[in-house]
């Protein structure tokens, strides 16, 4: 939870049912899988994997010299008075403890170095998978939600690929290595010790379960939080617009007490399963005791090997002991995979062909032809519908709100793909060439101006990472936004904050305009791209957009007709459907749908 977040840039109130990729649901994942997986990554560092488990078998090694002193000095040097021994096994005992102390120092460090690389890996390619899937996945999911996958559940794994792992291992050299010497000296003694084991891994399987589905419920209360968090913060304007920090705060609460109660419920299940793993240690030792007791008076067994035997048993049951806690991580982490899973496992929809076509520079003709589009199974939005944009022509999307306009604007930019029909550009149908030559060639204005925090240059400069910062300041000058930025004290180094809050409404879309010339693609979609400003600012963006419009297929979307009188063609759309189209005065002449907005909007205007 220590990760920072970066906010999202829009504002949705509430969280929304979490829904992953087309809505099926991950299988659980097993844990083998989970250390399949983590292997795989580990494999790469395989001299480092092998440092760590040498130092792991010396480990166990020393682990089970230390008690054989133990029983040499106990049945051979006190009885038979070898002063000159003492020494010799007092060095031996702290040569071991110093050699232990190193090579546990040596395997945690190669552990922590391979956990953090493992879990660098995998952050990165969790985003880097995240960033391909396509718009409709991050409508289904909450911001907040992935976040805390990325950050939080990969933090969980992280925890254990470092420390439980490396205690694992460990463990587990020791109680083989310990096993067989003890089935050795006396295989009817380990048999009954052992016989306490099956209960152990019983109790550990059932109580695994049930704390593996709590902790899922506080991965995902954690995930809550983070998504009420996001939401919450980046709307702190609209919550103090209409005095609702004190919902908001009842909101976090109700989210919170669920992390809290899942918390809880993990620690009980804990509580309960440590004492009956205790019970099963102590039944263990009560019977070396009492059987070993019995073999040494008769005379079967030295008080040596009872003592050695006794120091095993505890090694032997540090593991389990160990893996109670050990479990937790893994269980968590299981969890945390799981959740990491569901995103990696989730594909794309909309993918390029295997061999897309590259879309060469084009003129920009674009055909909607017969399209049938719905965001979901029960709601139709477009309907057999066609329409032509003329290249190198400005085209004027109007309607009531609704009407489905930047919907039609995302399926060019394939965003969305349409269920039925093609749209071509040139004649190249855009579901034949790869996204990415696509996407370079359209540049998208829209009503939510998107700019990250950072400096004014870095978010011009998005519209063409390449470019110099002679052409991000020709873009600015071009877009009227060079005037603004050079009054800042400084200039394009000046941070913008997050989202553009330093900034007023008609300088972001100013910038914005200046990233799209930058980009200067052939095809330009304006959505919107002149609401909400005063008329000073407008004029600005009205001289920045007639600068970047030029020359170039443009589809402007636009609720005030006052924007797209000179557009080439207007169609006029009500749900979804176009009811009229052409130039503005022969809509006008028409007396249709265009003229009723038209009036709407200028009451006083002589339309005849
Ligand atoms: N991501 C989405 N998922 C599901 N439905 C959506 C999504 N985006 C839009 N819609 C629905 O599709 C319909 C058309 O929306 P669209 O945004 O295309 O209309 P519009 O004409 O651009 O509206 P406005 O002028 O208000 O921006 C609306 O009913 C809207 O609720």
């Amino acid at each position: 939870m220590s990760d920072p977040y970066t906010p999202a840039p829009t504002f949705r109130p509430g969280g929304g049912a979490k829904r992953f990729g087309t809505g099926e649901k991950a299988k659980p994942a097993s844990i083998y899988n989970m250390f399949a997986r983590i292997y795989t990554h580990a494999r790469t560092q395989l001299p480092l994997l092998i440092g760590a488990v040498l130092c792991v078998i010396a480990i166990s090694l020393l682990e089970f010299i230390v008690p054989q002193l133990t029983r040499y000095t106990i049945d051979h040097i006190i009885p038979n008075r070898l002063f000159n021994k003492l020494l010799l096994i007092g060095g031996g005992v702290l040569g071991a403890a110093v050699a232990l102390g190193a090579l546990r120092y040596a395997s945690t460090s190669l552990m922590a170095s391979i956990g953090q690389r493992v879990l660098y890996n995998l952050r990165n390619d969790l985003y880097r998978h995240m960033q391909s899937l396509d718009v409709s996945f991050f409508d289904r999911n909450r911001t907040g939600d992935l976040m805390s996958r990325v950050t939080n559940d990969v933090s969980i794994l992280q925890q254990m690929i470092s420390s439980s792992m490396m205690q694992l291992f460990t463990d587990f050299f020791t109680f083989t290595a310990i096993a067989v010497y003890m089935l050795w000296i006396d295989w009817k003694l380990t048999l009954m010790l052992l016989a306490t084991f099956p209960f152990m891994l019983l109790t550990t399987k059932v109580f695994g379960k049930r704390m593996r589905s709590s902790f899922r419920t506080v991965q995902e209360s954690v995930a809550d939080v983070s998504d009420h968090l996001q939401n919450t913060l980046t709307g702190i304007r609209l919550i103090k617009a209409f005095t609702a920090e004190e919902y908001e705060s009842e909101r976090f609460s109700e989210r919170t007490q669920k992390n809290m109660d899942a918390n809880i419920q993990v620690t009980r299940l804990r509580a309960a399963y440590e004492p009956i793993i205790d019970f099963l240690n102590f039944l263990g030792l009560a019977i070396v005791l009492v059987f070993g007791a019995w073999l040494a008076m008769k005379d079967q067994m030295t008080v040596g090997t009872i003592v050695a035997f006794i120091a095993y048993l505890r090694l032997l049951q540090n593991p389990i002991r160990h893996f109670s806690r050990i479990m937790n991580t893994v269980q968590q982490s299981a969890a945390a995979y799981e959740r990491i899973m569901e995103v990696m496992n989730t594909k794309a929809e909309i993918v390029e062909k295997q061999h897309a076509a590259i879309l060469p520079p084009v003129n920009g003709h674009i055909v909607f032809d017969h399209i049938d589009f719905a965001y979901s199974n029960d709601s139709t939005l477009l309907e057999r519908f066609s329409l032509e944009l003329e290249a190198g022509k400005v085209t004027a999307l109007v309607g009531s709100s609704g009407s489905g306009k930047t919907t039609i604007a995302h399926l060019i930019a394939r965003f969305y793909d349409p269920q039925n029909g093609e749209i071509t550009i040139d004649g190249y149908s855009i579901k034949d060439i790869t996204l990415a030559s696509l996407r370079e060639q359209i540049g998208i204005v829209s009503q939510d101006i998107v700019l990250f925090n950072g400096t004014i240059a870095e978010n011009i400069r998005y519209g063409s990472l390449q470019s110099t910062d002679e052409e991000v300041m020709a873009a600015a000058e071009a877009a009227n936004a060079a005037g603004f930025i050079e009054s800042f004290p400084h200039g394009y180094g000046t941070q913008i904050g997050e989202r553009g809050v330093k900034l007023s409404g008609g300088q972001k879309q100013r910038l914005s305009i200046a990233r799209a010339i930058l980009k200067n693609p052939r095809i330009i979609i304006l959505d919107e791209a002149t609401a909400s400003l005063d008329t000073e600012s407008e004029q600005h963006i009205q001289d920045a957009l007639a600068m970047l419009l030029k020359g170039r297929t443009c589809m402007v979307i636009a609720h005030r007709l006052s924007t797209i009188q000179k557009a080439d063609r207007i169609y006029v759309l009500e749900k979804g459907k176009i009811v009229e189209f052409g130039a503005h005065d022969e809509l006008l002449r028409l007396e249709g749908r265009y003229s009723q907005l038209y009036e709407l909007q200028f009451p006083q205007t002589d339309v005849s």
